[in-house]
């Protein structure tokens, strides 16, 4: 192993996501086939015994890339030297719920977590918070790690925009390849929006390829905001294996160059771009040079995209008044 290591976080890594996802960070899907990384495993007291389970298992893999693996519940000790903090654990919903509703439980996890991550993580940290409400869940730690640049975080709608290529593909006949562009503005939840207008499926507008306005309007936008709820009908709980996908794709995504003309959305800090809210964590269609990412510049929002948009930026700004005292 030539490289430096890359040392990555993973909170709640005993559960259902972790279970998926240390597998494929370790196996370089997350940083390429030669790229040695580091797995710093983070859980509560009371999993230990489940994480050293799964550390046991990374071991039986002998996987040539995973040139360390340590196990915590101390997150001092978890974050120490870290590049990347992957923040899954927390409650996941259950049926009825909405993911607003684990504000309360899941919120006060990301304060003593953005601090512990401003205290011990390497000089070049980024996090990606997972756990939800992740757009929120991710502000309220940013906000407690004021030292770390606010480029640094993000909060994951990867899964959706995979969700929407693949029900827009699957509508228009074609494989999910064929569909680039994909934005969702906005919140991880039932308001997020799927932007159809602007995706494109073999380079053409959606729109036009599937040229059937009321099903992109009335049924794509609802499967793809209520897939998460769907999941946990079908399954009995929440997407695990695709929501672990997701987070490699969501970092694969910023740190190798976006395809020329295409996007990916990720929800980063908003400076008022397209007329979002600043300061809070919004899902916008973001480009990257493999290094820096910014924001997809000229992306046309039309009247019934607009109130889509902003209607999940109110409900992001309800959010925050909710947590305003863990900022
Ligand atoms: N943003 C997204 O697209 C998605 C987000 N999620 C969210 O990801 C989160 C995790 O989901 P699962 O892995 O299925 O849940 P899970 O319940 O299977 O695992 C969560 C793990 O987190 C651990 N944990 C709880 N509090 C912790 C803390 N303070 N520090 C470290 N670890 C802690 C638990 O011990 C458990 O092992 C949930 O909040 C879920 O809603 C799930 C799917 C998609
Ligand atoms: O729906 C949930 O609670 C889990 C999640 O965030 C998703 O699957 O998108």
């Amino acid at each position: 192993m030539s490289k430096k290591p890359i040392r990555v976080a993973v909170t709640g890594a005993a559960g259902q996501i972790g279970y998926s996802l240390l597998f494929r960070i370790a196996s370089g899907s997350m940083f390429g086939p030669d790229q040695p990384v580091a797995l710093n495993l983070i859980e509560i007291e009371p999993a230990m015994g489940a994480l050293e389970g799964v550390m046991m298992e990374l071991d039986d893999c002998a996987f040539p890339l995973l040139a360390d693996v340590r196990g915590s519940c101390d997150l001092n000790e978890g974050f120490k030297d870290v590049n990347w903090a992957l923040l899954v654990g927390s409650v996941p919903r259950k049926a009825g719920m909405e993911r607003g509703d684990l504000l309360n439980i899941n919120g006060k996890i990301f304060t003593g977590q953005g601090q512990a991550i401003e205290k011990n993580a390497a000089s070049d940290v980024r996090t990606v918070v997972v756990g939800n409400p992740c757009n929120t869940n991710c502000l309220i730690a940013m906000n407690n790690a004021k030292s770390i640049p606010q480029d640094r975080w993000f909060a994951m709608t990867r899964l959706d925009e995979n969700r929407a290529i693949t029900q827009l593909a699957s509508k228009a006949g074609v494989h999910s390849t064929e569909v680039t562009n994909m934005t969702i503005w906005g919140n991880h939840s039932a308001t997020q929006y799927p932007d159809f207008y602007n995706a494109k499926i073999g380079g053409k507008p959606a729109a036009e390829v599937i040229n059937d306005e009321g099903w992109l309007k009335d049924t794509f936008i609802p499967v793809v905001q209520q897939r998460g709820a769907a999941i946990i009908k079908a399954r009995g709980s929440s997407s695990a294996a695709s929501a672990a996908n997701a987070v490699v794709d969501t970092v694969r995504s910023l740190t190798t160059p976006t395809a020329p003309g295409n996007w990916n959305s990720v929800a980063v800090c908003s400076k008022g771009e397209y007329d979002t809210k600043p300061g809070l964590i919004t899902s916008l269609p973001i480009v990257s040079d493999g290094t820096n990412w910014s924001v997809a510049e000229n992306v046309p929002v039309n009247e019934f995209s607009r109130a889509k948009i902003d209607a999940s930026v109110d409900e992001l700004a309800t959010e925050h008044d909710l947590v305003k005292g863990l900022l």
